[in-house]
């Protein structure tokens, strides 16, 4: 498995912070994010303080590092990316 770029972990789980330029801009990313977990019936473990969100991905049912979660990796970077200056 690659981990992505920006990412850390390994096979058992991949991590990220994101950095935001306030609360406002971390809130509108995680119901953006939130609803496509709901599409995908996939969730991350995340935790939030102000501007701040540390994200950690892993597939409980396979006990590893999925194509789902590189796939939700793939769209928070997405979002953050259209987030960064918001
Ligand atoms: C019942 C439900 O489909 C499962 O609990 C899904 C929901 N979201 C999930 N999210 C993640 N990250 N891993 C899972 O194994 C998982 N399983």
């Amino acid at each position: 498995m690659r981990i992505p770029e920006g990412w850390s972990g390994d096979e058992s789980r991949i991590a990220r912070r994101y950095d935001f330029a306030g609360f406002p801009q971390a809130l509108a990313f995680m119901v953006e994010v939130g609803l496509y977990c709901e599409r995908e019936d996939h969730h991350p473990e995340w935790k939030n303080i102000y501007n701040k969100i540390w994200v950690e991905l892993a597939t409980h049912d396979a006990g590893k590092v999925t194509d789902k979660d590189l796939a939700l990796a793939a769209h928070m970077d997405a979002a953050f990316a259209g987030r960064r200056e918001a």
